[in-house]
Order: structure tokens, then sequence, then C-alpha cells
């Protein structure tokens, strides 16, 4: 995998060429001169002699962009359509491009009949659209760009190296960021933790699933190894507090205590960004949990090595997208799904069966409470009622969307639910893995 260490000219040339990426027209957000997104200082100034390992002013840049875009994306009404595989007339003088086809609207030959000459087939004809044009694939160059919540050594950087070896991973400082990131075209995928072996769901992933429209499109599993991370020389004896992702300090809470570790314990977003935070603010006493990567990127030293409290700690990411993958059946497949009924406790009961009765095994089932948030169900005319539901349930199986047991499935499922949405079906994770050996 490349990291996106981007220099600052490359960093502007990814902004600068945001108004000429997609083929399909970009959003208003999108859209804005690009000189307007580059009015923000970055946050924190970079210091090579510090972090001579860690990434440039670049990062904080792109950062600053992701937040406007973030910011201005907000202003878009939530159920924009997502864009068309034909330009607008708005956009008709975009040059676009499909898959490698730069092409005009003309050249792409979308124009009406009665526009082409008598003589057209002595014009030369527009070369074919193929399959592989139509699958959903990096619009700019051939690295997948893979957004995610973090910094550089994060955890979430080394699932979107797993899923997509040699992808552009781009750090965004929110998740609601990478989200949008792939939303507005800047980003292919979007990669998300969702679920660990020790801590549980991430609940409020499973949230920001339902918020947005993205698919998922595959799944990897990471098995995590923490270290204990802090400036050169400081040692445990002198620490006073640890910090990191929650998921990571629940991970290891009984190895700090079995260390000795008189410390607080204080999280922030996520465990690259907590060894950071030690290294640009010269902390003595505080300590990050994080990757070795992390260590080396932010010229930090490693206190303790595989600091998890079970060695078998492995967290599953999922991989969003705009487009949903065409689900097969020449390999496992998993599908995630979302459901929710008005009233009554025994849909529950129902659902699950549809898949028993189908021997589709469940690989999770999980139940959100849900009061405060109205969802819309869309109708037929994409029109759409607020409704409240007590719970909503998320359940993952064992099956493509391309079976007919699994289509059966949910066809009975829709007839009991007031609502379902089917968030991805993708090829199953199956990498061997092992735990780390413990020295
Ligand atoms: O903070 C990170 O590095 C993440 O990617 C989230 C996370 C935190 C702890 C375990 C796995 C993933």
């Amino acid at each position: 995998m490349q990291l996106q260490s981007l220099t600052p000219s490359s960093s502007h040339s990814l902004l600068n060429s945001i108004p000429h990426f997609p083929t399909r027209p970009p959003s208003t957000a999108a859209r804005l001169p690009s000189s307007r997104l580059f009015p923000i200082q970055s946050a924190y100034r970079y210091d090579p002699v510090t972090y001579p390992n860690a990434v440039g002013p670049s990062r904080a840049d792109w950062q600053s962009s992701c937040a406007i875009l973030s910011s201005q994306s907000q202003l878009l009404s939530q159920d924009e359509q997502p864009p068309s595989i034909h330009p607008s007339p708005a956009s008709d003088h975009l040059a676009s491009s499909v898959n490698g086809h730069n092409s005009t609207l003309e050249n792409l030959n979308l124009v009406p009949i009665a526009n082409l000459s008598d003589n057209s087939a002595l014009k030369p004809q527009p070369k074919p659209l193929t399959i592989t044009d139509l699958a959903p694939a990096p619009m700019h160059g051939s690295k997948l760009r893979v957004a995610y919540q973090g910094v550089p050594g994060a955890y979430s950087e080394a699932a979107a190296g797993k899923a997509y070896p040699n992808c552009d991973a781009i750090p965004c400082d929110q998740f609601e960021v990478a989200f949008q990131s792939v939303e507005l075209w800047i980003a292919d995928r979007a990669v998300l933790p969702v679920e660990n072996s020790l801590g549980g769901s991430i609940h409020r992933n499973y949230d920001l699933l339902l918020r947005h429209k993205l698919h998922i499109v595959g799944e990897v599993q990471l098995p995590v190894h923490h270290c204990l991370l802090a400036l050169p020389g400081v040692r445990k004896e002198y620490l006073t507090r640890v910090i990191s992702h929650p998921q990571a300090l629940a991970q290891c809470e009984h190895t700090l205590t079995k260390l000795g570790l008189n410390v607080t314990r204080e999280a922030v977003d996520d465990t690259a960004g907590a060894a950071e935070f030690v290294a640009i603010n010269n902390l003595r006493d505080t300590a990050a949990i994080a990757s070795a990567r992390a260590a080396e990127l932010y010229g930090l030293d490693i206190l303790a090595n595989g600091i998890q409290d079970d060695s078998g700690n492995v967290t599953r990411f999922v991989m969003l997208a705009r487009e949903p993958i065409i689900p097969r059946t020449d390999r496992p497949f998993k599908t995630s799904i979302v459901f929710a009924h008005e009233k009554g406790t025994s849909v529950l009961f129902k659902v699950l069966s549809a898949f028993a009765f189908r021997n589709i095994s469940l690989t999770k089932i999980e139940s959100r409470p849900h009061r405060s948030h109205p969802i819309r169900v869309v109708d037929g005319a994409d029109a759409g009622t607020a409704k409240h539901f007590e719970y909503l349930f998320y359940v993952d199986f064992e099956a493509s969307m391309a079976e007919p047991r699994a289509q059966n499935a949910l066809a009975e499922v829709q007839e009991f639910t007031s609502f379902l949405r089917v968030l991805g079906s993708y090829p199953m994770d199956m990498t061997p893995w092992s735990p780390p050996r413990e020295d």
C-alpha cells in the first residue's frame, strides 16, 4: 500500500482536480473553485525535526479541505440523488471520462440521433463501452483512493491496505468526512471499523451506515497488535496518563493494570492520532496505545509490545462504495441488512426463522434503540414518509444476494417489516490469520 504522503504540490493538484473528476457531474461542494478550498491554515505546524518520519503539512491541508467540503456538503439536501452517469446539460462543457475513456458529451455519442449527419458511417465512431467501463473503478489513474478515519499509522489505514493493496490511503479527521469524500467523488472507497472480537460492535459506525447511502462492497478482518508508545527516554514509572481510541483502551485494560501503571485513561479519535498528539506536544507524562508503525512514523519508543488483553484480538472493517458490487455465487459471500418494524416484538422471531428455514447462517445480529430519529421510508415515487422505530436490527448472513434462497428469505423479511435496507452483499474475508507469537 502506498501512503497518501502528498507533497504540497500534489496535494494542490489533487484538490484542483476536483472540478474535473467525474463522469458524473460533481455536487455543488465539489464544484467550488479550488481557491476556496485553501483559505484555512493547517491545524498544526509540521516540524520535520521533531518527526522526521511523519507526513508533511499536506495531510493537514487535505484534512482542512475535507472539513470544508464536509461543512459545505451539509448544505446539500440529504436526499440529493446520486449523480447520473450521463452528464447533465449544465455540465456539458466538462470533459468527462468513463474509466479512462476521455470523452465529452459529443464523443461519447450521447447526443440525440437527429444530430448525426447522414454520412456518419464515414466518421470515426466512438469506441463501444465494455463491461469493465460499467464497473465501479477508480477514475483517476490506476490507484484506488481509500478514505479512512484517523492519521497515518491507524489500524484503519492498515485495513485499507489489506483490502486494496497498492491503494492510496487518504486520512480523514472524522468518519463523516470519509463518507462524504466517497459521496463527493474525492475517494473511491471508505473503510469503517464495525466490530472487534474483544470490544464488540462499534455502534456509532452502524448508525453512520444508515445515515449515508454508501454500499458495503467488502470486509477485512485485521489482527490488532497494540503497543505502548512514549517519547524516547520516557520510562513507564513517569507516566500519569495513557491516551488512545476507546476500543484500544478497552482492549488493553487488564494489561495496563498488570504492567503496574498508575495512569488515567483518556479517549481520543484514533490510535495513531494519540501517538501523534504525544509527539507534537512533547508529552513526557503521557503514553499512547497504537501500532508499531505509528511509533515509527511519529518518532516514539515502544515501551511494551502486544499489550492487548487477548492475543486473538481481531477487528472487522467494512469497505464502502457509491455503487454496490454485483453479487456472485462462485465464492463465499456475506450480506448485511438493517430492518425495523413499527410495533410488536414477534417480527424478530419471524425474520430469524426466514433465514433458519433456508439454512442460512447468521454471523451477526445487533439491535440499536432508535427512538428519537425518524427514518424516511421511501415509497415507489421516491417521496417517502418519516417513521419512528423503537429498534433497528442489523443482521449479517452468510449468503450472496445472487442466491435464490437469499432472495426468497429477504422477500419474506420484507413482508414482516416496515423498513428494510440491504447494506451490501460482498465477498467474505476468508484469509487465515494467527495471533502474533508472545515473546
Ligand atoms: O484508531 C484506529 O487506529 C482505528 O483504526 C480504529 C481502531 C481502534 C482500535 C482497534 C481497531 C481499530
